[in-house]
């Protein structure tokens, strides 16, 4: 079953072409991490395939209205400000409300979606809290609970385990891991190649606002497309624990 389908995609901010000819699909159960160096255009591409940025060509979820594009995909932006002083608890509860009809209150199934969504982000202990005076990365898992109380079949995601522990980046790696078991996708950009050589099912590179690659970790993290796309080299072996990648020296 296919989430999202994107033709041809193209972008141009400020009359500088960001995007060229991007086509992806997506279909249940996939982790796809969108990979790329600084300014490749990850942000951008997410945000115009959820129609917030004008573009040429098509975009399936772009094209819905709006209230079935909140029951489609959920987005968590890069951009982490929490503005009002409310509880976690109350701010993941936002992520429910694509669920509700205007002024109708969480029902117990919306309620389960949110208790489901802290679990998921190991914020039991900090529910009752004022959101706004967590931590920066306590925040962003606020924020990612809150895209995960949506329970949409895609999930998108510009760098949310930036900024975590190493526990809790693992943790929400894991958690993608299983909501794709579930049937559901995540796209998510990522700049730790490590996590996405562990975790992604499938890993899309934009260079230069082209697809460059797009295809399991092991068959896109060649040394020519770390050096092309990334300007790096690396040590990448599937080991008894699993894929291990490590990026090693910078190519001049
Ligand atoms: N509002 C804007 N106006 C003009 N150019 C922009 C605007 N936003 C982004 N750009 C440019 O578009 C290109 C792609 O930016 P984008 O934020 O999509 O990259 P990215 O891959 O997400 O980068 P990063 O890894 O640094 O977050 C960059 O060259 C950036 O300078």
């Amino acid at each position: 079953m296919t989430l999202l389908q994107v033709n041809g995609l193209g972008v141009s901010l400020r009359k500088r072409q960001v995007l060229s000819d991007v086509s992806l699909n997506i279909t249940k159960g996939e982790v796809i991490g969108l990979i790329g160096a600084n300014g490749a255009g990850k942000t951008t591409l997410m945000r115009a395939i959820l129609g917030l940025v004008p573009h040429d060509g098509h975009s399936s979820l772009a094209a819905l209205r709006p209230f079935a594009r909140g029951r489609a995909a959920a987005w968590m932006p890069q951009t982490r400000e929490i503005a009002w002083a409310v509880t976690v608890e109350t701010l993941v509860t936002l992520g429910r409300t694509p669920h509700l009809a205007a002024g109708q209150q969480p029902t117990d199934a919306d309620r389960a979606a949110v208790n489901r969504a802290i679990d998921r982000m190991d914020l039991g202990n900090l529910r009752a809290r004022t959101a706004t005076r967590l931590s920066g990365g306590e925040q962003a898992r606020v924020l990612m609970a809150r895209a995960l109380a949506q329970e949409t079949p895609l999930l998108m995601a510009d760098e949310p385990i930036a900024g975590l522990d190493p526990a809790h980046q693992i943790a929400t790696m894991e958690c993608f891991t299983g909501l794709a078991a579930e049937g559901r996708s995540i796209l998510v950009s990522l700049h730790d190649l490590g996590l996405a050589a562990r975790y992604c099912t499938r890993l899309v590179v934009l260079a230069k606002g082209r697809v460059a690659a797009d295809g399991p970790p092991q068959k896109v993290l060649t040394p020519a497309l770390l050096r092309d796309a990334f300007g790096i080299t690396a040590w990448f072996e599937q080991t008894a624990k699993g894929p291990v990648f490590q990026p090693l020296d910078i190519v001049t």
